[in-house]
């Protein structure tokens, strides 16, 4: 089952199961720090990041912390923006940090710090309407906004915003970088300008100035490419770094005209994912992906999927799925991450209710949590969508990582001192007369597991 509503915190773990190790996490919003955990929910570390709210943070192979916040002033509010990344020693200081945030662009969502050091961010970068139809659009969608895009509050914005790459080394150099703006045309291997969400899907920027709405970038050192994917056209794309070409697309053919469609976002053509997040490379050359599965044809749900590609430009077979039976059971409808973790096990975000859990190959679940902090206040139980306890991304760490290898890693404090052991009390004992249920019970409880 997905926790919606109810207890907070460790609900189970499977000790001889679990890959073991620390979770890293950063309130979406709202809160202002960084937790540090073990699986029993004890914090071995924290940071306080002096009242910044953040999008994610993620720790870096050299140890220290990387968080994207928001700050002030950024030319678009689309899900997603920040604008700053900070990265922070072990101690909380700021040691390096980069900002793109100015009328015409703007970072966002995911980013990747590369062995060489540097630093490869999402931007939205603003283009004409003008332009967009010299590029192709037809003049008469209903998508274009030429006289600007206006936000339920009132505000006017103009122009499209699609997505590029910048790469920045450690003195704030942009040293390459990739535009879609660069690339729109009705090759196979380009951003075909008449393709975009239907006109009506909510929040209506997503079918309109926020076209393509990229969210994770990964790099890949050993192919030199860049893996990319789009939330808007349910795609993932490998771009080359070299030849600045996109190499790979896969998730939605009709993008680039090669697929069939029936009308509507849930289209029961060829399209695989839909609202996708956080793609990663994984060791055995496949890839992975969070598909949140919004508007999906046999309706909403969430799945992570790998994907191993076969050296074709659009090839690609799903080679391992987690899912569940009951689409309730594991949804969520924006942002949500899934990291594989070297046993095999993956560890899942699921944004919505802040629900971290770890599954086997086998798609048993071994570890769940639902973040109890909200605000950077602890509570004990969920009762409807507040308090908001979103995460956007979690990460699992080895104690023996490069990340955290020689840290004093000892609980410190529980994250929510003066909750319940909600894990000890979900725990199903077998009963001593074997595990039938009881029959003068008409309706048994249910148990956890
Ligand atoms: O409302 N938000 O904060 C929000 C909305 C969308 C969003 O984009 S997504 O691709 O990560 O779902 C991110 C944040």
């Amino acid at each position: 089952y997905e926790a919606i509503c109810g207890p907070l915190g460790v609900l189970q773990y499977e000790k001889d199961k679990s890959y073991g190790g620390y979770v890293l996490y950063t309130n979406h919003l709202g809160g202002t720090k960084t937790y540090l955990i073990d699986l029993e929910g004890n914090v071995v570390h924290e940071w306080n990041h002096n009242g910044r709210q953040a999008f994610m943070a993620e720790l870096l192979p050299n140890g220290n912390l990387l968080r994207a916040e928001q700050g002030a002033d950024t030319p678009v509010t689309f899900g997603g923006w920040h604008g700053s990344l900070r990265e922070y020693d072990w101690d909380g200081n700021v040691v390096w940090e980069y900002t793109v945030r100015d009328k015409n662009r703007v970072a966002h969502h995911g980013f990747d710090r590369l062995p060489n050091g540097n630093t490869a961010i999402l931007v939205w970068e603003k283009m004409s309407w003008d332009d967009m139809i010299a590029k192709g659009r037809d003049p008469n969608d209903p998508t274009i906004y030429k006289n600007g895009f206006k936000y339920p509050d009132g505000r006017v914005l103009e122009g499209v915003w699609p997505d590029s790459i910048l790469e920045v080394d450690q003195k704030g150099n942009v040293v390459w970088e990739f535009h879609v703006k660069d690339n729109i045309g009705t090759a196979k291997d380009q951003w075909n300008p008449n393709y975009h969400l239907p006109y009506g899907y909510k929040p209506a920027y997503f079918a309109g100035p926020d076209w393509t709405h990229w969210n994770s970038v990964r790099y890949n050192p050993e192919t030199d490419q860049y893996l990319v994917n789009s939330r808007d056209w349910g795609e993932m794309y490998i771009v080359d770094r070299k030849t600045k070409k996109m190499v790979w697309r896969w998730g939605n053919p009709y993008a680039y005209g090669a697929g069939t469609k029936v009308q509507g976002y849930a289209r029961s053509g060829d399209q695989i994912l839909f609202g996708s997040h956080d793609c990663n490379w994984l060791p055995n050359g496949n890839v992975s992906i969070f598909d949140n599965g919004t508007m999906r044809p046999d309706g909403n749900h969430s799945a992570v999927y790998e994907i191993e590609r076969d050296g074709t430009f659009n090839g690609g077979k799903i080679v391992w799925t987690f899912k569940t039976d009951d689409s309730n059971s594991f949804y969520s409808d924006y942002q949500s991450a899934a990291q594989k973790l070297p046993n095999g096990n993956w560890q899942i975000t699921s944004t919505n209710n802040g629900h971290l859990f770890e599954v086997t190959p086998a798609g048993e679940v071994v570890w769940e949590f639902v973040n109890p902090m909200s605000g950077d206040v602890p509570y004990c139980v969920k009762k409807d969508e507040n308090p908001w306890t979103q995460i956007h991304r979690s990460f699992r760490y080895a104690a023996d990582s490069p990340q955290l290898k020689g840290r004093a890693l000892t609980p410190i404090r529980k994250l929510a001192p003066n909750c319940p052991d909600w894990k000890a009390l979900l725990d199903f004992k077998p009963s001593p007369n074997g595990n039938a249920a009881p029959t003068n019970v008409t309706n048994p409880t249910p148990v956890h597991k």
